[in-house]
């Protein structure tokens, strides 16, 4: 295999650990090569009363890309995005997907689409369908919480036939691999589910894990998650 290279496009917070700061280090432990984009470099996640700091613009990422392009230094085997706040921005993702996909047809784009949890949007809800109908079609493999699963789908979700329903749809867009990194659906809410998903060659492998859930509530799970799908 080639020597993987990742593009890292998520959040930087100076204190704690989301987005890049959960991502980078767990994938060059697991041997990748890691460039990093800092979609917004904050003072803090988003949890504490106040943050301050810098939001990347899609002009901005851009210019990035095109820095590493004309320097012939955009050959990526994976593609990582996190957090995006607005719909201008994601839409430059979908660019620079596509860019990358030039330089590498066989490009693995990892897609955290994060838009909320437990029936809570915490993006602009623009941002729906340019997931539903752009982004989840060109990533290989996307790593939604049971929120954005139904978000993804239209579908409500009450048991695990609606997860592997909502699954079939989510590769019906074209996305080869789909792992809902949290779902509580049982009546145990001590036990959190994890369920993946693989069609390749027509055939489909499946699977779901159950995991016990400790009593403390986390920031940055998710993004340590999607890293450590690949
Ligand atoms: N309270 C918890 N107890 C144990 N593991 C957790 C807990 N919260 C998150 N995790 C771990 O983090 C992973 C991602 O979950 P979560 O952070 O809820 O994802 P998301 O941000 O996509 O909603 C889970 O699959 C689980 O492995
Ligand atoms: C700036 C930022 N980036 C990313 C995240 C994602 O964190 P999680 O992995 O817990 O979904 C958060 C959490 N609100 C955040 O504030």
């Amino acid at each position: 295999m080639e020597d993987p290279r990742v593009l890292s496009i998520q959040s930087h917070v100076v204190s704690g650990y989301v987005g890049n700061k959960s991502a980078v280090f767990p994938l060059q432990l697991l041997g990748f090569e890691v460039d990093a984009i800092n979609s917004v470099q904050f003072s803090n996640h988003t949890g504490y009363n106040t943050v301050k700091g810098q939001i990347l613009t899609e002009k901005e990422l851009a210019e990035l890309v095109q820095g590493l392009s004309e320097n012939n230094i955009e050959y990526y085997t994976h593609l990582l995005t996190g957090y995006v706040g607005s719909v201008s921005f994601l839409n430059q993702i979908s660019s620079v997907v596509k860019h990358l996909r030039e330089k590498n047809p066989n490009l693995i784009y990892v897609c955290d689409p994060v838009m909320g949890d437990s029936g809570k949007l915490y993006v602009p809800k623009e941002l729906i369908p340019i997931y539903k109908n752009f982004i989840v079609p060109l990533a290989t493999i996307i790593t939604p919480n049971l929120f954005e699963t139904e978000l993804l789908t239209d579908i409500t979700i009450k048991n695990v036939v609606d997860v592997w329903k909502a699954v079939d749809i989510l590769h019906k867009k074209g996305c080869e691999t789909v792992v809902i990194s949290s779902a509580e659906l049982g009546d145990d809410s001590s036990i959190l589910s994890i369920f993946a998903s693989t069609v390749k060659d027509k055939s489909l492998k499946k699977l779901s894990m159950d995991i016990k859930k400790t009593a403390n509530k986390f920031t940055g799970t998710g993004d340590l998650f999607a890293s450590s799908v690949f």
